[in-house]
């Protein structure tokens, strides 16, 4: 049975568009002057150190790690670093209006459903755990927080490897039988399936001919008993 959802953001929930034309946008052209004046701030000096770490630069200066964001941004890389930070300007954005965190309109009224059936609901995205909250917080629905008790980031894994499911299942103390996790993604819910959990396949906009997973267009169409 069913205990816990798990969902993904961008493509499930979200209009990828809504990701890729406004948030990406609004975090690339604020990066390198925000990291010029606020590189000392501790959550952004931790977030550079890190990424110091992970390109294995330890000296690196700032231009240079300015430098190395916009390379993955360029390329879509889910650097955790580069996720803080996005999530880090994104507030800004969020508290002053200039968006809303876009939401399917059968999203939130599912959430709520499922929730008030005891289900355990769950953000498992490349977006920062902060950033994640923001985004559902002020979203188009108003604020579903409440809704969630786990969010998930790329701290317990990246999205197509097993062991991240696994790392989540153990976080969560539920057997992966219990679990299923909602994507656009195929690759992330081939790696879901391997972990041992159930798997929905939400195709927003265009076709998966060579998925093996189960496939809906909206959430009001998942029904949880079919996954026994
Ligand atoms: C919290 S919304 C922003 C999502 C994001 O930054 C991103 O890179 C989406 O990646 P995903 O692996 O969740 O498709
Ligand atoms: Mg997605």
């Amino acid at each position: 049975m069913i205990r816990a959802i798990v969902t993904d953001i961008e493509g499930t929930t979200t209009d990828i568009r809504f990701v890729h034309q406004v948030l990406f946008p609004y975090a690339r052209q604020r990066l390198a002057e925000f990291l010029r004046h606020e590189h000392d701030q501790p959550d952004v000096a931790a977030a550079l150190d890190a990424l110091r770490a992970e390109i294995d630069r330890p000296q690196a200066s700032v231009e240079a790690l300015i430098e190395q964001l916009f390379t993955y941004m360029d390329n879509d890389v889910k650097s955790t670093s580069l996720k803080v930070l996005q999530g880090i300007i994104w507030r800004t954005g969020y508290e002053n209006g200039d968006f809303r965190g876009h939401l399917y309109d059968d999203v939130a009224p599912q959430l709520e459903t499922w929730k008030a059936d005891g289900l355990q609901l769950c953000v498992y995205s490349s977006g920062s755990v902060d950033a994640q909250k923001l985004l559902f917080g002020y979203s188009d629905a108003g604020d579903l927080t409440p809704l969630f008790s786990g969010y998930f980031d790329t701290r317990v894994g990246a999205k197509r490897e097993t062991e991240s499911y696994q790392n989540i299942a153990e976080q969560l103390i539920l057997p992966p039988q219990d679990l299923l996790f909602l994507s656009d993604i195929r690759q992330e819910l081939d790696a879901a399936r391997l972990a041992g959990w159930h798997t929905c396949q939400l195709i927003r906009d265009d076709a998966d001919e060579l998925s093996s997973h189960l496939q809906v267009n909206r959430f009001d169409q998942i029904a949880l008993e079919t996954f026994l």
